[in-house]
């Protein structure tokens, strides 16, 4: 409401977000009114900045006299709706940051920075935002490739596309289907008869960057006779930041009605938001894993209950905490337990590398089975999920390692075929040198790789397989913009016979003639202390062996394991997900794991270990000096002693952390709030020490 001041000028006042790493908001003055979710420029201090009102007030917080005008509201794109700032609100409370921090990480660079307004060449607000064309978030699949044909929907696809159909409020939907059900199917049929039947739009989330071209063309195809081709719209990390802010704004200015896109497409402001998918829900990519630590997926089920519209979260192999909301009742479950096409399940074996030593990662029985698959013209996919050429390089005198210097960590091996030398590089600070002639402890000159990667294993089977064509994705081998899409065109075109790779391969791709997937080193992953190792273990697996025979019969799946007997190996072969997630819920239950509680995670950094671990001692004794005195219910929360990161030093900097867990998430939430206030207050010197909370951390 506006307020007279001295000058007998009514003023309206404002509150605004700005990007500062501070919880609070601040005051402005305007004389003409301003809606919520505007955004203004502003003076701060000596510096002008970009903020977003968010709230319009009856009187300042601060003397009338302190409070400063504002200079511009920038009119390019209409005000954030109030949802979206409750969403962007929710963000900032839930996972414990900033507001203003929040909303400033995730709208385009563009729409944040004075500079492109107010240059050194000035020009008008609205000359950020150009043009809704021309850009390769519209189109990256040339219209040629686009397949009309649409597939006669099999009995359990249309019993989901009709329940889901017929849902007019919000539910969490989990389309719990095997691999190769045809779940992609299903989104686009729902797809259509809500951009059909409304206005309404559809928020598309995908894991992987590289299934964007696979699904955008799906997407195209199977909603061409309904919406205009520059009405689809797809986001992710690799975009230019021109057409970051172009998809953006044909979002925010409901000129696109479907948005593909990554994680990240969750905060686009969507005004009219009918349905969201999210692909894969399982995928550990959907939690951002530095600065705004959030999970896509959550605040995708948060959103959808705020705007109150259905969402579907589909996999063959749910979270644990998906398929429990599943069994308990809050989510509706919808199976597909066939695959879409009339081929049989690959069947999957394991070879027992005890038995059948493996040669540069390979064992006999699988170059067997690739040469039969070369000797049928049928693709084979080799999985190692570490790239490089080998882990570890060692001096076979002295058995010194090359360890990075800068990280507790050792340097993994990679060959470079073009200038024939290798390079040891540091997968964690990207830290890399010329790989020694001779041991730098005793100078012997007996050094070699232990264990393979995948250029240790190319390099194998080109030896073995001179006439196949073989070619390995992963991150290496794809840094080149479009050089992933175009590998993976080679592969469905044919030209291709053998396939190596990283996770890159083992999600979501729909390969035509691959019949055969080895699995190369899964083990390494069962002795890892997270507890939720296994899941993930359990999930890739499934995942990657369901990229065989998608569209062939007598898929083969091959697993070199030196465990044959352990237990997640049983259900693997049996390709039995619901017995895993039984199991596996029975032991997170007893242990009091997630999701039969919540955790969050506060880490601290610094130049050496004993700071951050006084500061971690600190921080966990001030729970009962100072927070129980404001919170009733600290009993309801665990924390546990503080303990060294599991790599304990990355560039130089020494980490360690505190898990703190509560049965309820409410009260963990509430807690941590009161507890950060007073962690930082412990901090004196914010270059000596620095810390951050990440709240539902995926790994401890
Ligand atoms: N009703 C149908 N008739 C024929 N083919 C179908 C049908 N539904 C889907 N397909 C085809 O089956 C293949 C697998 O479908 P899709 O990729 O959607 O499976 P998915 O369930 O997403 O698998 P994954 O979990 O492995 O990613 C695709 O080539 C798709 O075009
Ligand atoms: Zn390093």
């Amino acid at each position: 409401m506006p307020v007279q001041n001295k000058l007998s000028i009514s003023y309206n006042w404002l509150s605004v977000a700005l990007n500062l790493p501070l919880f609070s908001t601040f005051d402005y003055k305007s004389i003409n009114s301003v809606v919520i979710g505007s955004r203004v420029v502003v003076p701060f201090g000596k510096r002008t900045l970009i903020g977003i009102v968010i709230n319009v007030l009856e009187r300042p917080s601060i003397d009338v006299s302190l409070v400063r005008e504002i200079i511009e509201v920038l009119d390019d794109l209409p005000p954030f709706s109030p949802d979206w700032l409750n969403l962007l609100e929710f963000t900032a409370d839930y996972y414990q940051r900033p507001f203003g921090e929040v909303v400033f990480s995730v709208i385009p660079a563009p729409l944040r920075s004075v500079s492109s307004y107010r240059g050194k060449k000035r020009t008008s607000a609205s000359s950020v935002i150009k043009s809704d064309k021309s850009n390769d978030c519209i189109s990256i699949v040339p219209s040629s490739f686009v397949d009309k044909r649409e597939s006669i929907l099999n009995e359990d696809q249309e019993r989901a596309v009709n329940i889901i159909s017929l849902l007019k409020e919000f539910k969490s939907v989990l389309l719990y289907g095997i691999t190769g059900s045809g779940k992609t199917e299903v989104y686009l049929r729902v797809a259509r008869n809500i951009l059909h039947n409304s206005s309404k739009q559809i928020l598309f989330l995908i894991p992987e960057i590289n299934l964007t071209p696979q699904l955008e063309k799906a997407v195209r195809n199977s909603l061409a006779d309904i919406v205009n081709d520059d009405e689809i719209v797809v986001m992710h990390s690799k975009l230019t930041m021109k057409s970051k802010l172009d998809v953006w704004s044909r979002a925010q200015n409901s000129k696109a009605r479907v948005l593909l896109g990554t994680r990240m497409s969750i905060f686009t402001p969507f005004p009219n938001i009918g349905l969201i998918v999210i692909d894969e829900e399982h995928d550990t990519s959907y939690k951002q894993q530095n600065g705004l630590r959030y999970s896509a997926r959550d605040l995708g089920v948060w959103r959808a209950r705020y705007l109150n519209v259905p969402i579907i979260l589909g996999s063959a192999t749910p979270s644990l905490e998906t398929w429990n909301n599943a069994e308990i009742g809050h989510y509706l479950r919808i199976y597909l337990r066939k695959k879409a096409r009339e081929f049989s399940a690959p069947n999957i074996k394991l070879i027992n590398t005890k038995k059948y030593r493996p040669k540069n990662g390979l064992t006999v029985p699988l170059i067997n089975a690739i040469e039969d698959r070369l000797n049928k013209k049928e693709q084979s996919l080799v999985f190692i999920n570490r790239r490089g050429y080998s882990p570890v390089f060692c001096c076979f005198s002295c058995y010194w390692i090359s360890k990075c210097t800068r990280c507790t960590a050792f340097t993994v091996l990679h060959s470079d075929a073009v200038n024939k030398e290798g390079k040891l590089h540091c997968h964690h600070c990207g830290y890399c040198m010329i790989v020694p002639l001779s041991c730098p402890e005793c100078g012997d000159q007996d050094l070699r790789p232990i264990g393979s990667g995948t250029q240790r294993v190319e390099e194998a089977l080109v030896g073995l397989f001179p006439n196949a064509n073989i070619v390995r994705i992963d991150a290496d081998s794809t840094r080149r913009k479009g050089s992933t899409a175009s590998l993976l065109n080679d592969v469905n075109n044919g030209s291709v016979d053998i396939l190596i790779g990283t996770q890159m391969l083992a999600k979501g791709h729909d390969f035509l003639r691959v019949s055969l997937v080895g699995v190369i080193d899964s083990d390494a992953m069962i002795f890892c202390q997270d507890f939720r190792a296994p899941e993930h273990l359990f999930s890739q697996l499934m995942q990657v062996s369901g990229r065989a025979g998608r569209h062939l019969n007598g898929g083969e799946v091959l697993i070199q394991t030196s465990f044959p007997d352990h237990m997640i190996y049983k259900f693997v072969i049996d390709q039995n997900y619901e017995d895993f997630a039984r199991y596996s819920l029975n032991l997170r239950s007893t242990a009091n794991l997630p999701p039969y509680s919540y955790q969050a995670l506060l880490s601290a950094e610094s130049e050496n270990l004993s700071t951050v671990m006084d500061f971690l001692h600190r921080s966990k004794k001030i729970i009962k000096e100072k927070v129980s005195l404001e919170f009733d219910h600290v009993s309801a929360i665990t924390c546990y002693d503080p303990v060294p990161s599991r790599i304990v030093r990355i560039a130089d900097v020494e980490r360690a952390q505190i898990l703190v867990e509560s049965k309820h998430r409410l009260l963990l939430i509430t807690f941590l709030k009161i507890w950060l206030k007073h962690v930082n207050g412990l901090v004196i010197n914010k270059k000596k020490i620095r810390w951050y909370i990440e709240v539902d951390p995926l790994e401890i």
